[in-house]
């Protein structure tokens, strides 16, 4: 389901750091299963191995991305600080590391991911590791890696140890033969991009999971997205981040994307919001496993227009990036 915010309301909010509301839309359906490696399933494999007054043991991989850090604040909040272990391959900063637990976790590395999950009892994973549009163009073997092998890791473990399992999906996960405006939430998608192509795999994967092995296998496509705190890892929707810090710090912005390109964007806690609706929804109100969600669309000009009414001094000059232009060709959904 759409989330409509017009851009003049996202810059004033983004610039103020002030949070907003959004929702997720949720369907009926059912699945059932086995575990792929092991574990025979039963008729109850789709609740999650916590009862229903207990709290989620939390995991999220690439959790010092753009994304994690704030996801964990929110779910910590939710659920108890120690509920919520945030992982990753880099060392946290200083008021990560003292926020709530932190973990060392390669995905790539399937026996210590696994002893994470059984040590630590984790019933929910995050999986948010992975190299964004524009990063895995640039190491298309290290994109397959951490992006088609890391998945499979953490599928064959959330299976086996009956985890719920949220892995986000991308207006990436479309190409130039996608339906647009609307783009539905089952359609064609023949990406051009490594990352692209990683996530429409995952979709389909977590699937194939869901109704081969009972997985209870959670997505959501998710726009680019827009945060103040948190700086974005490499991704063709990047610039609408950095032109607030740019804006602030220098009065100058360099935008990498022609000033016309429009793309899908939501803000990061809109973002977040309708991550964990989706992961609370009830089994039986979801009748898909993967879903579009939107909020809005503009240009970088558009978005300059909008951040210089709050900081008239900035001046806006177009590089263009090749590759992230020709990414940013077919990132849509929508009009939003
Ligand atoms: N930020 C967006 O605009 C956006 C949009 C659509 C989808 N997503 C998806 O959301 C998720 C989180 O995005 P993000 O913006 O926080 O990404 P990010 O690039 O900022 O962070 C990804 C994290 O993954 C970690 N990582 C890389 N290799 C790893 C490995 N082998 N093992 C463990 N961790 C590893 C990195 O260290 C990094 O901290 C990703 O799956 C991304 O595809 C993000
Ligand atoms: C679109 C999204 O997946 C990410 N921000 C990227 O540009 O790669």
């Amino acid at each position: 389901m759409p989330i409509v915010r017009n851009v003049s309301r996202a810059v004033s909010q983004l610039l103020q750091s002030s949070a907003c509301g959004c929702g997720v839309s949720i369907v009926p359906v059912r699945c059932i299963g086995i575990s792929p490696r092991q574990v025979a399933s039963d008729a109850s494999f789709h609740s999650v191995s916590f009862s229903e007054s207990d709290h989620p043991r939390v995991l999220i991989t690439g959790g010092l991305g753009q994304l994690g850090v704030g996801l964990a604040k929110l779910l910590r909040k939710r659920f108890g600080k120690n509920n919520v272990i945030l992982s990753d391959i880099r060392k946290p900063a200083d008021h990560v590391f003292y926020s709530g637990p932190f973990i060392y976790s390669d995905i790539l590395d399937y026996k210590n991911l696994r002893e994470i999950v059984v040590n630590n009892r984790i019933t929910w994973l995050f999986h948010y590791s992975a190299l964004l549009s524009a990063v895995g163009e640039a190491n298309v073997p290290l994109a397959r890696a951490v992006n088609i092998t890391g998945l499979h890791n953490v599928l064959d473990i959330a299976a086996e140890h009956n985890l719920r399992l949220f892995v986000p999906s991308t207006i990436g996960a479309f190409g130039p033969t996608s339906p647009r405006d609307p783009t539905p939430d089952l359609c064609i998608q023949r990406p051009r991009t490594i990352y692209g192509v990683s996530k429409v795999h995952a979709e389909l994967m977590g699937e194939y999971y869901h109704y081969r092995y009972g997985l209870d296998f959670r997505c959501l496509r998710y726009p680019g997205i827009i945060s103040a705190d948190s700086q974005p890892g490499g991704g063709t929707t990047d610039y609408a981040v950095q032109i607030f810090h740019d804006a602030i710090k220098n009065g100058k912005f360099e935008c990498n994307l022609k000033p016309d390109t429009r793309l899908p964007m939501m803000y990061i806690d809109d973002c977040l919001k309708a991550t964990l609706e989706v992961m609370e929804a009830p089994a039986e109100a979801l009748s898909m496993r993967t879903y579009n969600i939107s909020a809005m669309s503009f240009t970088p000009e558009e978005l300059a227009q909008e951040v210089q009414k709050h900081v008239p001094e900035l001046q806006v000059t177009y590089n263009v990036d090749a590759v992230r232009q020709a990414i940013g060709g077919y990132l849509f959904l929508g009009s939003g």
